[in-house]
């Protein structure tokens, strides 16, 4: 029984939402169980917690203090019982999130982030961590063509380059577990490229 804990990063407008249903699909038919789930979210309480991130106005440590608190029941109440009974878990988002919005969009101290890391995960991470990157200039434009923005999607693309560059700090402290995705590419490209780094794991 392989355990398979994999999350998706990427900027907001990347294109993670129109490729996860489409991954479960794929290795439902494989067998086996999956899990699909969310950040800030996925459990009554962390989805109370994500509506105020996601619209309450508040300071960066309040918003981290409360991401790391969804996380924890998150983890939990659904994460952990999944991966201990041989399920796969599919979270839109996780840690990397973090320290990308955050650690670098809001320049909080990502050393006070590793520390809420050690406590709340225990030393769980991500078996394979999908990031869908692409210019922040792109996903804006691909934002503004689809959705009425939140609390993040308001901001503007000197800040969605600062997150961008906190996921490719996360990606060089941990190449073994990141797939980077060139998400600039059309659907059926990105999608490829899923799917050849599933492959590659022989998943
Ligand atoms: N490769 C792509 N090329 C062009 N548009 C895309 C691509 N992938 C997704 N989109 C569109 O861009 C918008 C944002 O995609 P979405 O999957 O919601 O991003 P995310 O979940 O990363 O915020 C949607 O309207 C979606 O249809
Ligand atoms: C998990 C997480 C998300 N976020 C932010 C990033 C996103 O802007 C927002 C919600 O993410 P997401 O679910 O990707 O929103 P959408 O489905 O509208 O694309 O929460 C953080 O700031 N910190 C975190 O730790």
């Amino acid at each position: 029984m392989t355990r398979r804990f994999i999350t998706f990063e990427g900027i907001d407008g990347a294109g993670k939402s129109t490729h996860i249903e489409a991954l479960a699909e794929r290795l439902r038919q494989r067998g086996g169980e999956v899990v699909m789930t969310r950040e800030p979210g996925g459990t009554a309480l962390a989805e109370k917690l994500r509506e105020l991130v996601l619209h309450a106005p508040m300071d960066a440590l309040t918003e981290a203090l409360l991401v790391f608190a969804a996380r924890r029941d998150h983890l939990q109440q659904v994460i952990a019982p999944a991966l201990a009974r041989g399920a796969t878990v599919l979270c839109d988002r996780f840690t990397d999130a973090t320290f990308a919005y955050q650690g670098a969009g809001r320049g909080f101290d990502t050393g006070v982030l590793g520390a809420l890391e050690t406590w709340v995960q225990q030393g769980l991470q991500p078996d394979l961590t999908i990031w869908f990157d692409l210019p922040a200039e792109t996903a804006a434009e691909r934002r503004a063509a689809a959705r009425t923005p939140d609390r993040f999607e308001q901001l503007d693309t000197a800040f969605f380059n600062r997150v961008r560059s906190g996921y490719a700090t996360r990606f060089e402290q941990s190449p073994e577990r990141f797939a980077r995705i060139d998400a600039s590419l059309p659907r059926e490209q990105v999608w490829a490229q899923v799917v050849d780094h599933l492959e590659r794991r022989g998943w």
